[in-house]
């Protein structure tokens, strides 16, 4: 049995797009993701967030589970498409209604807000308009979105993320292309992580000024064990690369105030164009860094390979739905590594869960007892970490509803509470029964 710290804060998440629904309704505009959905055969069984969780009708209901799992924090996002839906210009009253009626409900229970300005949900006409994140005018578009946002609820939200993710959305929506807008461009994936940081930078002064002193600001990375298959030179230098391309071109600017020098020497002329004081932005000091850890990836090395390796898969160890392995080491790696290499002032763990087969027995029970056994095991290794002097203010699981899980639909389950989209009926699994008793006596057993 182990004891968190005092004043450890547990939470749970959910994001506009997963969750909302309500896509036509109330002035909000359309997303990429919305077009990304409505192409033929990029969502499994051609689903969308079209109804999703039906959150923006259902929200108090969802917070009323929140309330009974006893969680001090909520981690949700902001949808820029309904506040500005063209993406510049014209604010939609009705969209600042909707998140005034969820963060004033989220306080009224007492559970601390933690909003997310971008996760993923662009404006389709700054896609149209401007090609997105491919251009540099779509970071200053994002840092006017932010002060509309901020202006009207920085009394009341005092923990903000810039950005979700820049890694997965930059490359999986345009080098990859399996997520919205479904480019798959090498060279316009490495310029939109530059227009992404610069969007981070831009909003950071602007979430200050429009914020008080309670004012905390942040942004979410992604984190994924990364081992080579073996230790040939060849194999070690394909993890170093994408260990540079999923984790240090991110980190490195932020908090070293540059990009790595291997992974630019690597690039070579694919190397984003930069301008003169973008630097200075991007690495505007923090008050805390947001980190998501699911998995381990063993990378292998390719010779056609540029700025993509393969991983292999690893026999003979559990995985969960999404086919990723369970490696809870991986937490403490991670947590341990950004305290010794970046010395981030505080770390919130914002996404860490799993998705498993989960069926409802004839009593309207859900029992997952394999996403209580990898929450288990991932929580003893933060608990190391914490022990170890890693400043880990809060963890928070992915996530509170089963939800639109991107290529994926609706297949995949990660709630702690079950959904069932026919009806909406939200059922508590034994990990959320689980998880209240580790928040209520802030222990894991
Ligand atoms: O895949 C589970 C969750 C998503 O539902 C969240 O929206 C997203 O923030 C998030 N990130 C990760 C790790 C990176 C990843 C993202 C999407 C697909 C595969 C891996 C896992 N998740």
């Amino acid at each position: 049995m182990v004891q968190f710290p005092e004043q450890f804060r547990w939470g749970t998440g959910t994001y506009s797009y997963q969750v909302e629904g309500a896509a036509h309704e109330d002035g909000r505009g359309e997303s990429i993701w919305d077009r990304f959905c409505a192409t033929p055969g990029t969502i499994v069984n051609n689903e969308s967030g079209l109804v999703a969780c039906d959150h923006y009708h259902r929200y108090a209901e969802d917070i009323a589970l929140l309330k009974q799992l006893g969680v001090q924090m909520y981690h949700f996002s902001i949808a820029w498409p309904r506040i500005m839906p063209t993406g510049r210009g014209p604010v939609n009253q009705l969209g600042l209604d909707f998140y005034d009626r969820l963060v004033d409900a989220l306080l009224e229970a007492g559970i601390e807000p933690f909003a997310t300005l971008y996760h993923w949900d662009l404006p389709q006409a700054l896609q149209d308009e401007l090609g997105g994140w491919a251009n540099r005018e779509t970071a200053y578009a994002f840092a006017e979105y932010v002060d509309v946002v901020t202006k009207h609820f920085g009394s009341r939200i005092h923990n903000w993320l810039t950005l979700n993710e820049p890694a997965v959305t930059a490359f999986e929506g345009h080098e990859i292309g399996i997520h919205a807008p479904g480019a798959r461009d090498v060279r316009l994936a490495w310029q939109t992580t530059h227009h992404f940081l610069l969007a981070h930078g831009l909003a950071v002064p602007i979430i200050r000024a429009n914020g008080d002193e309670k004012t905390r600001v942040g942004i979410t990375l992604n984190f994924t064990q990364l081992d080579p298959v073996s230790d040939t030179p060849e194999d070690v230098a394909a993890t170093r690369f994408m260990d540079g391309k999923m984790h240090r071109w991110f980190l490195d600017p932020i908090f070293r105030g540059a990009y790595p020098a291997d992974v630019v020497k690597h690039l070579g002329d694919y190397v984003p164009k930069t301008e003169t004081g973008d630097a200075e932005i991007i690495a505007r000091p923090l008050d805390f860094l947001g980190a998501n850890y699911y998995t381990r990836s063993v990378i292998k090395h390719d010779p056609t390979a540029f700025s993509e390796y393969p991983s292999v898969d690893v026999e003979g160890v559990e995985h969960t739905e999404m086919d990723w392995e369970v490696y809870p080491r991986g937490i403490y790696n991670m947590l341990t590594r950004l305290h010794r290499e970046y010395a981030v002032p505080r770390i919130y763990l914002v996404e860490n869960g799993a998705a498993f087969a989960d069926a409802v027995n004839p009593d309207d029970t859900v029992d997952d007892p394999r996403r209580i056994a990898y929450l288990r095991e991932h929580l003893l290794q933060v608990h190391t970490a914490i022990a170890e002097g890693v400043p880990l203010a809060g963890y928070s699981v992915w996530a509170l509803l089963d939800n639109f899980e991107w290529s994926e639909g609706y297949r995949m389950r990660f709630g702690i509470v079950y959904v069932d989209y026919p009806t909406q009926k939200r059922i508590m699994k034994a990990s959320g029964h689980w998880y209240q008793k580790v928040i209520a006596s802030n222990t894991v057993h």
